[in-house]
């Protein structure tokens, strides 16, 4: 097979390949790209490819979209045995991205982080087909920070960012929320039954043990507390525990290792208790809901903190370190908010002023632009 760029045929929709994911932090911005980008044309097609994990399987699947898989771990954070075979499988891995690639001829491939973008960008790049990167967190993550000198453009969340990359290549076009959550933001809605106060703890994609286990150490403390009605997301591990400590404090609660109806579950809430992942922090913007942020003090650089500054600083959010977190502090908060909820209403209207609603917007624009330069470019067909 040649390694030239194939002409694009103008007659066609475009297709793009979306790569990476590992988690939803990353693989749903790239699936708010993808629902746009294919409402533009009715022929556009779009294909991710990413390492398979579970959550991928499982999303894409249910979304009935075309997924292919790649053989790819990541390096970060293993031990020297584990990183040595992490990168025997990159030839691989490489080889099976260019592969795809040339059988899905793409007009462009985005890689949304995660180490599975690696590989498909790069055997994109050295194909000859435009390439961006999004970056959803205040910092970047290794595997955008390795790419963004090859790629054409890189789309950025944070506009304080700018300087990490280079100016030609960078846009900051927010993170770019799935149509279902946008949805709400776009037509506020009161939260359902105001008698009834919905609190929706979140966990980021894989539940986040610290917020389980303060939350089950703050319930004796809430059980007195009228008509309160929690939605817990705990990961796959603590779903068992978790359930059985809110039926023994007798408190109405709905917990589940992770939820499909997000839209339905931020539409309800009075108040999110959550990790501050990029993309969660992205959804309550454009849902406008009043959130404690309890960042996953590890994530590289505190990087989660960093996503939570704006909101915070806003009004709109507040803050507790994990290393004050425990289970009375976390009843106090709760409870203080439920007898505020005039000042839950305000801090959600802060939040919505936060959004970026037209982050998918933003990228798929500048995508087709990409697109259509590089048709400029392609040489004639014969
Ligand atoms: C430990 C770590 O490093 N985590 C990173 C990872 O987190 P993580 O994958 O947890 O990312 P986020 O919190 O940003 O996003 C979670 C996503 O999963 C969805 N969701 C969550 C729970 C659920 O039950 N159902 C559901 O659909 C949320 O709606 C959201 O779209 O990627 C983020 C974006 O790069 C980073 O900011 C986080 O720091």
């Amino acid at each position: 097979m040649s390694d030239a760029p194939k002409p694009y045929r103008a007659t066609r929709g475009r297709r793009l390949i979306v790569a990476g994911g590992g988690t939803g932090g990353h693989l749903f911005p790239g699936i708010a790209v993808a629902q746009l980008f294919l409402t533009r044309h009715p022929r556009n097609r779009v294909l991710f490819i990413n390492a398979g994990r579970p959550l991928e399987v499982n999303v894409l699947a249910r979304l009935g979209w075309p997924h292919a898989t790649i053989p790819v771990e990541g390096l970060k954070g293993r031990g020297l045995w584990r990183q040595l075979n992490a990168l025997a499988k990159i030839p691989g891995a490489l080889r099976q991205s260019r592969a795809l690639i040339q059988d899905f001829e793409p007009d462009g491939v985005l890689g949304v982080g995660g180490y599975s973008a690696g590989p498909v960008v790069l055997a994109a790049w050295m194909l000859g087909v435009p390439t961006a990167l999004h970056e959803q967190n205040r910092l970047p993550g290794l595997t955008n920070r390795l790419l963004r000198r090859v790629v054409d453009r890189i789309y950025l969340t944070f506009a304080d960012d700018t300087h990490r990359f280079d100016p030609r290549k960078a846009l900051v076009t927010g993170n770019p929320v799935r149509d279902e959550i946008l949805a709400l933001g776009a037509k506020p809605k009161p939260s359902a039954d105001p008698a009834t106060f919905h609190l929706l703890i979140l966990g980021g994609s894989q539940g986040a043990r610290a917020i389980n286990e303060a939350m089950v150490a703050a319930l004796p403390r809430l059980a007195d507390c009228p008509r309160l009605q929690v939605v817990h997301q705990t990961g796959l591990e603590d779903e068992p525990t978790v359930a059985r400590a809110y039926a023994r404090a007798g408190i109405a609660a709905t917990v589940q290792a992770f939820f499909n109806d997000m839209a339905e579950q931020y539409h309800r809430a009075h108040l999110i208790v959550c990790r501050a992942g990029a993309t969660t922090v992205a959804e309550i913007t454009a849902v406008g809901r009043a959130a404690l942020f309890i960042p996953f003090p590890h994530a590289a650089d505190d990087h989660q903190t960093g996503n939570a500054r704006a909101l915070v600083e806003a009004g709109a959010a507040e803050m507790v370190a994990q290393r004050d977190l425990n289970g009375d502090l976390l009843a106090e908060r709760i409870l203080d908010f439920i007898n505020q909820r005039q000042r839950l209403a305000e801090m959600a209207a802060r939040a919505l002023t936060l959004g970026r609603p037209e982050a998918a917007l933003n990228i798929v624009n500048d995508l087709y632009q990409l697109m259509e330069r590089s048709r400029a470019d392609a040489p004639e067909t014969p």
